[in-house]
């Protein structure tokens, strides 16, 4: 194990009673100072791996890791880790700095020590000079903040965020999300930060794991994750896709929508069956006899920054264009995509096994 590993998970799973299988074996490596998010859809098991982590549920099989040192049986009031609630579960009845202060008081800390270290905590996350307000004072952003500052007041090494920024409106959402990431940079401690909103996994993570079943689907970074996802579960979690059945022809041509396309040779086989993602970024409108893709106009939503247009081809598959052009509800046009925006997804593939196709067949920048 290498010296940077703070949190290792070795074939761990749990299952209840009931038979619920919640986590399957479950490998992973996390690493000191960086910013981890578990991303997947309600009851996927990550709350879980926080709980495990944090010593409120032990694991049925395998073994967690703290440092190097076998953590399943270690009490979770002995762990250097904190965690930070979706409600945030402050004390309504004590005013912020005794909120903060609560768990050095119960350990017995002493009064002056407690004073520096609240004060500290309290003017790292911005909130210097708010000791005195009641929680019923302060705002949905505040909460959250006095909720990390009792996190970091104990000085633990790994900090785990449960849906921290749920119950937040969208713009409050989006700043928590820069002040997040901020802090835990200025910090340099491990957070491990947990949501079903994929936007806010791309935003703030070094890496992101997406789950859903209890099992790791993919792992890495949020660039990766967008742009080589592993499968159509992936794929459709992470980002807008569009997703359909396909055929390799040979190394640098794919057949797909009735049609064969130029692609990038990324280790398949020829006549593989495969499923292919597109982008809606990637695909540009252009004239029907310009158009790689012949499509007819369904809907169109104007978001802002672009359109969001929905057509469909004369197989009926659904391609969704991200466009700074309008379209014509209804109208036929053409749709034009570089052969790099074709991605092409070997079909019940391992992450491993996924991991050392792109490594021989040089996936990188560099390749070109
Ligand atoms: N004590 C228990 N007994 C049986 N099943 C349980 C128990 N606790 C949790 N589960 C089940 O474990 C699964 C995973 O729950 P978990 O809370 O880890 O999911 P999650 O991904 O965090 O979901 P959410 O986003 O909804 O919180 C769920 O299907 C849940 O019903």
């Amino acid at each position: 194990m290498d010296n940077n590993t703070i949190i290792r998970f070795e074939n761990v799973t749990k299952s209840y009673d009931d038979g619920t299988v919640v986590l399957k074996n479950i490998n992973f490596e996390l690493e000191k100072g960086k910013f981890y998010t578990l991303l997947g859809p309600s009851g996927c098991g990550k709350t879980t791996i926080l709980r495990i982590i944090a010593g409120f549920t032990e694991p049925t099989d395998g073994s967690v890791f703290f440092h190097d040192k076998k953590i399943n049986n270690v009490p979770a009031n002995e762990r250097q880790v904190n965690t930070v609630f979706q409600d945030y579960a402050l004390f309504p009845h004590l005013n912020v700095f005794e909120n903060v202060a609560f768990g050095l008081r119960i350990k017995k800390v002493k009064e002056v020590e407690i004073e520096q270290r609240v004060q500290e905590a309290l003017k790292f996350v911005n909130l210097a000079g708010y000791g005195n307000r009641e929680i019923s004072e302060m705002s949905g952003g505040q909460r959250q903040r006095v909720a990390i500052a009792r996190a970091i007041v104990n000085d633990p090494e790994i900090i785990l965020l449960d849906e921290p920024l749920s119950a937040l409106d969208l713009k409050l959402r989006t700043e928590m999300q820069y002040e997040l990431r901020e802090l835990q940079q200025r910090l340099g401690k491990t957070f491990i930060f947990v949501t079903h909103d994929q936007e806010e996994a791309l935003a703030m993570s070094d890496e992101i794991f997406v789950l859903s079943n209890g099992e790791i689907q993919q792992s890495g970074t949020p660039v990766d994750i967008y742009d080589e996802p592993i499968n159509r579960f992936v794929a459709d979690f992470i980002g807008e896709s569009n997703i359909v059945d396909g055929i390799m022809i040979d190394d640098f041509r794919v057949r797909f929508a009735g049609k064969e396309f130029e692609c990038v040779d990324q280790g398949m086989q020829k006549n593989e069956k495969i499923d292919i993602v597109i982008r809606p970024e990637d695909l540009e409108i252009t004239t029907v006899e310009k158009g790689k893709l012949v499509v007819t106009v369904d809907t169109q939503l104007f978001r802002g920054v672009h359109y969001e247009i929905s057509t469909y081809d004369q197989d009926g598959n659904e391609w969704l264009v991200h466009s700074l052009r309008k379209a014509e509800v209804g109208q036929q046009i053409g749709l034009d995509f570089d052969p790099e925006a074709i991605h092409v997804m070997r079909l019940n593939e391992t992450e491993e096994d996924f991991d050392k196709r792109l490594e021989s067949y040089g996936d990188d920048d560099d390749a070109n």
